[in-house]
């Protein structure tokens, strides 16, 4: 949630009250990125509701982290609209600004303290957007350890509380750091292929607490996967991206049956 204290740089049209904008979490209109001429985003739009569970697939090379990229702010896109709670151009916040506002994103590999305990973990997460060095060195309050002990029940890692996370199997390491973002409360959450190199057993959880995620409403969380099994288990709506815009989006029978996108995935 913004802190009081800092003005974000608002905008009037589409986003201000009774634009396009109304209603939304995340606002993607128009919005290009060009490397040396070639367009990895080209035009794209995108609109997340609060609370929406979305699917993003498509090929490689389709705009997938870029997009990404661009939510997030580690790229300024050429043009087109980015809008973060209806009316906040996150086109003009940095990387840190972006994150405080409430958007977390789980890269693909896991990058969890190995060599500290889980619990450890979950409470330096707690901790380190709001601190300081000698905060993270302050004691926990009930609150707050009733907190990381709820997270750690959610994402199945209550027995495992004093274990060093490099001890982890992979799974379990991507619990971990999806267990970190919510203590942030994200009001959206990015997670990109957070099932890659998952065992099956691990592929099934991971759809299943992202589906209680879902069922709070409390985020909205946006899926990047390969994994079609997955991305079926989510039973979200889907967009496919391909040469930077959408191509369709729908039920993932719906887009799976939707002859440009064989096409894509085919080959001509
Ligand atoms: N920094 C960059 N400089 C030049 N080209 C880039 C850069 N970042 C991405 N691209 C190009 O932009 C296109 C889109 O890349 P992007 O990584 O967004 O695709 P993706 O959908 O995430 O692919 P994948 O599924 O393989 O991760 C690709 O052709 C890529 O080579």
């Amino acid at each position: 949630m913004a802190p009081n204290n800092l003005s974000y740089p608002m905008q009037e049209k589409p986003g201000g009250p009774g634009g396009f904008a109304a209603g939304t979490m995340l606002y993607l209109d128009g919005v290009t990125v060009s490397f040396d001429g070639f367009r990895a985003l080209n035009e794209l739009s995108l609109v997340i509701a609060p609370g929406e569970l979305r699917t993003i697939i498509g090929p490689n090379g389709a705009g997938k982290t870029t997009m990404m990229d661009v939510i997030t702010g580690k790229t300024r896109p050429d043009k087109g609209d980015v809008l973060f709670d209806e009316n906040i151009d996150l086109t003009r916040l940095d990387e840190s600004a972006i994150a405080t506002l409430g958007v977390g994103r789980k890269f693909q590999k896991p990058t969890v303290f190995e060599p500290l305990s889980v619990f450890e973990n979950l409470e330096l997460a707690l901790k380190a957007p709001r601190g300081t060095w000698a905060t993270l060195r302050a004691r926990l309050s009930g609150a707050q350890r009733d907190k990381i002990a709820a997270v750690m029940r959610r994402i199945g890692l209550a027995d495992k509380a004093t274990q060093p996370a490099g001890a982890l199997s992979h799974g379990q390491k991507q619990w971990l750091e999806i267990g970190m973002l919510l203590l942030q409360e994200p009001r959206v959450l990015l997670l990109d292929e957070p099932v890659a190199g998952m065992t099956d057993a691990e592929t099934e959880a991971t759809a299943a607490l992202i589906l209680e995620l879902a069922e709070d409403h409390q985020h909205s969380l946006i899926v990047v996967e390969h994994d079609m099994t997955f991305v079926r288990a989510l039973g979200a709506k889907v967009t496919v991206l391909h040469e930077g815009s959408v191509l369709a989006d729908g039920s993932l029978d719906f887009v799976q049956s939707h002859p440009k996108v064989i096409e894509v995935y085919l080959g001509r």
